[in-house]
């Protein structure tokens, strides 16, 4: 998969592609099927698949603070999409003048001009351009004049729940990291650098990896058992905690702190995926670094408890 960020960067194809344009945040099994099904078109057609996301989101550039928390930042959907059958991962900044090309231009400049679309799937509900004006009726009126076939993805069910993005954040808010797995088709994870924290963690006992959690807000918060990858050792089991640390101050953001066991190397500025495993509790406020402590050990007894439970069945 080829990672192409702006138009700019990408030459005019000549023989044309297959398109899907979204939001795609989660890549979730819904999107996953669509993209496999956009996947067989482009091999019966011999051209090209590529996926269009917007960076930032719409909504997020619309509304900001308000715009939905993500599942998925840009460069984890990118790891997720390279996972797939896709040749072009195409990332278009979205700001005013994008917002402002009008349905008819984007049709003809960008989806004919630069990528010569020969089929397109998006949602029925797909909306483009300024004011919104472009929807599916205009795609597929252009597309018969143009040359073009347009498909409506179709909902994808698990039973009887409509897999959307919604839903998982709605899950993860919940703390059903079960149900979020089902709509995934994985586990919910986060990917980022270890970066440096107040080096509190290794005097409490239980030194922690932290990842700075980039988005504006997270769907998901409390202590959980976890697994860790990108590490060269494979697929390592800690425990952590995802919030804003109330009991040491910790700020506005929130971090993903982790913690393995029975490791002991210096992993700054490594990139590493946590997977949530199963929720243990909530965070909570303690009255001193004390009583956290006691609390982070019986963290790490329940967390070690479920992979022993677990392995047995
Ligand atoms: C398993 C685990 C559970 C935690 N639970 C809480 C909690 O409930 N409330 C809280 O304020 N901080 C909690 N913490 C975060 C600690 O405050 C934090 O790890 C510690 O201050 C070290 O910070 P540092 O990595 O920046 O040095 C938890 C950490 C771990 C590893
Ligand atoms: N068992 C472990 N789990 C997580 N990190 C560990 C572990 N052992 C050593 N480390 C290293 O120690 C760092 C965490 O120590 P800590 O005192 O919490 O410092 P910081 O506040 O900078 O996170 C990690 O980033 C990692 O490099």
């Amino acid at each position: 998969m080829r990672l192409i960020r702006g138009l700019n960067h990408l030459e005019p194809l000549r023989n044309g592609c297959v398109l899907t344009i979204g939001n795609f945040d989660g890549l979730h099994l819904g999107h996953q099927q669509v993209i496999e099904k956009l996947a067989e078109r482009g091999r019966s057609l011999n051209l090209p698949v590529v996926a269009m996301v917007f960076e930032p989101q719409p909504l997020e550039y619309f509304l900001g603070d308000h715009a939905p928390s993500r599942l998925t930042r840009l460069r984890e959907k990118t790891i997720q999409f390279a996972r797939l059958p896709i040749d072009e991962l195409l990332v278009m900044p979205f700001n005013r003048t994008v917002a402002d090309v009008d349905a008819e231009r984007f049709i003809r400049d960008i989806l004919i001009g630069k990528l010569n679309i020969k089929h397109l799937v998006i949602g029925d509900d797909f909306h483009f351009g300024k004011a919104r004006r472009g929807n599916f009726a205009l795609l597929q009126h252009r597309g018969q004049e143009l040359g073009f076939t347009v498909e409506a993805t179709h909902s994808f069910e698990i039973g009887g729940l409509r897999v959307s993005s919604t839903l998982i954040r709605d899950a993860l808010g919940e703390g059903d990291l079960a149900l979020a797995k089902t709509l995934l088709g994985r586990d919910y994870s986060v990917c980022g650098r270890v970066a440096h924290g107040d080096k509190r963690g290794r005097q409490l006992g239980f030194p922690t990896a932290n990842l700075e959690m980039l988005r504006k807000n997270t769907p998901l918060v409390g202590v959980f058992a976890v697994t860790m990858t990108g590490l060269d050792n494979g697929e390592m089991q800690g425990v952590a905690n995802l919030g804003t640390r109330p009991t040491v101050a910790g700020g506005a953001r929130a971090v993903l702190e982790t913690h393995l066991f029975n490791f002991n190397r210096d992993i700054y500025g490594h990139y590493v995926e946590v997977h949530f495993k199963a929720k243990l509790r909530d965070e909570v406020r303690f009255d001193s670094l004390a009583a956290l402590k006691s609390q982070i050990k019986l963290d790490v007894e329940a967390a070690q408890a479920f992979f022993a439970g677990n392995s047995h069945g």
